[in-house]
This record gives C-alpha cells, structure tokens and sequence, in this order.
C-alpha cells in the first residue's frame, strides 16, 4: 500500500498539493486526470522524491520517504516521464536493457538479453532490436520507454501521458499490457492520463486533481459524471454506460474559443502589459 497523508507541495507560490491523502493499494491501476498545470506530473515527481514537501508524509510497505534515503526509495520505482526524446547514440535493445540497469554487470547474461527481446516482442517491437533510437519515431520512442519501464521490475510503477504520441493500436497494446502486468506482478501502477474515455476503460481507481487539490477518487464508474467533468474541465458532457458499467464520454462543442477571447479580454490586455514591462 502506498500511503499519502496530508501532503502539501508549493513551488514558487504556486500551491501543486493542498492537503491531499489517498492510499493505493498493489495490483491496481490508478490513473490521474486533471487540467492542464494542475500539478499531476509534480505529484508524480514528489512521490518519486525529486520535490520537496512542504509537509506530509508519504510510506510505502512500512518505509517513509526521506531525503537521506532516497537512492534506496527510488529502487521501489519505475518511471515513465513524460519527455519521450531519445537522443542517445545507442540501439533500442540497449535502451531496454538500461531498464536493469541495477543489475547489469560487466559481461551482460544471456537471460537478461532473451528478456529484452521478449519485453520487445510482447509490445510487437521486435524488429525493432537493432534500430538505434535517435532515428525512431515519437510514438516508437514511447514504446520502447515502456518496456524499458518493465524491465525494471518495479514496486510501484509511474507512467507520466504514456500513450501521448501513440495510435489507436498502440495505445491499447500498452494499456493492456500494462493492465496485465500490474495483476500478475502485483504492482501499483500510477499514470497519468488526458483522455477520460482511456482513463474510464483502464482505471481500476481515478484520481482527479483540480488546481493541486485531490477533488475526487474512486472507481470511474462510480465517480465519472458530467457535473465532475464540467467542474474539472469546464466542458459540457453527456456520459452513457456501456453494459459492463464503463463510462463513455462525449464532450459537447460550445463555441468555446469565441467566448472565451469576450471573457477575458480585460485580463489578456493586462497580461500583454505585464508581459511588455519585463522588457
Ligand atoms: N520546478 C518548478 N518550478 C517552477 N514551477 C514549476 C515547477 N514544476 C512545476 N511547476 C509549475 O507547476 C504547475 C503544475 O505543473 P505540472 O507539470 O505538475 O502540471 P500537470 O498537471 O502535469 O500539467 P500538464 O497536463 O500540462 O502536463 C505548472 O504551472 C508548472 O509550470
């Protein structure tokens, strides 16, 4: 169980978490959902220990997140930022197998080589072996992220938009994959995600942040409703359920952009001038 109690994080004035408390448990995929800016790749980042808390505490099986410890803690993850550039002179079987880096020594076992290749084929990868990664395409680099992702092995595995540069087909090669693999390996998998429609179909828990405050949690079929939607994202929605009970979303068009420019006219002239000053 990883456990958050009470965490409060602000950056540069900037509150990223109020307050807030959850605990995961193994074996289950949560997915963050939440605006943009709204602090869901800082929390990624503060569970991972690379920002600091204001206060709070957070504990994973009967450890709590110090700063003394925090190679040790960082050994329990494994983290898929959201960054897929890949500007490294090596192959991808070299970047996969980076995902042991831990265990790599001198003379790489053959084991760990079939695991790679094996980690490739399961994603339909495998051709991809000997490629280096700097010629790959974006949505190619985020697969390849994420069997360097599994090959770690992880406790409590981060995904940061993993299936942003990713096709229909390939999006649903990784969710399912990673679906799979948090029940088997008993992980706890965190990712975050923008389309609720993926999010409602994969989530086992949702986690929904609104300007850093934790403002629901639960199951999507319990907690995915059109006035949490209009709440969250300001957007009309209608939500039916399929037979299973899985939300579908369709978002409503409201002429948005027009209005919107109306709105706020007053605050983007002030916006210009503020932005003119620092010159
Ligand atoms: N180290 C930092 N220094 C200053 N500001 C930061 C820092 N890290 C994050 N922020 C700010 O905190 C806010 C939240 O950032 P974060 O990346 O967590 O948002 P997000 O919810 O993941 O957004 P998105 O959906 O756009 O990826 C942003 O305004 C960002 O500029």
């Amino acid at each position: 169980m990883l456990q958050v109690n009470n965490l409060n994080v602000v950056i540069d004035d900037l509150v990223l978490a109020k307050d807030m408390s959850f605990a995961l448990e193994s074996g289950k995929v949560n997915v963050i959902i939440g605006p943009n800016g709204t602090g869901k790749s800082t929390l990624l980042k503060t569970l991972f220990g690379d920002i600091h808390t204001k206060s709070g505490e957070i504990t994973f099986a009967n450890e709590t997140l110090q700063r003394k410890q925090l190679s040790r803690w960082r050994k329990q993850f494994g983290y898929m930022p959201q960054d897929i550039r890949l500007d490294v002179e090596l192959s991808v079987l070299e970047v996969v197998l980076l995902g042991q880096l831990n265990a790599l020594g001198f003379r790489l076992d053959d084991s760990v080589i079939k695991e790679a290749l094996s980690a490739l084929d399961k994603i339909g990868l495998l051709h991809l072996a000997n490629r280096p990664v700097n010629k790959l395409s974006g949505g190619q680099c985020q697969m390849i992220l994420f069997a360097q992702a599994l090959m770690r092995k992880p406790q409590i595995l981060m995904l940061d938009e993993p299936v942003s540069a990713l096709d229909l087909h390939f999006q649903h090669v990784l969710l399912d994959h990673l679906d799979a693999q948090t029940k088997e390996q008993g992980w706890i998998t965190i990712m975050v995600l923008h389309d609720l429609n993926l999010a409602a179909q994969y989530a086992d828990n949702l986690l929904v942040l609104k300007d850093g405050k934790l403002i629901a949690t639960g199951h999507p079929n319990n907690i995915l409703t059109p006035s949490l939607v209009k709440n969250v994202y300001n957007v009309e929605a209608d939500i039916t359920k399929d037979a299973a009970g899985i939300p579908f979303v369709r978002t409503i068009r409201n002429n948005r952009a027009a209005t919107s420019i109306i709105e706020n006219k007053e605050p983007k002239e002030q916006a210009i001038k503020v932005a003119e000053g620092a010159f």
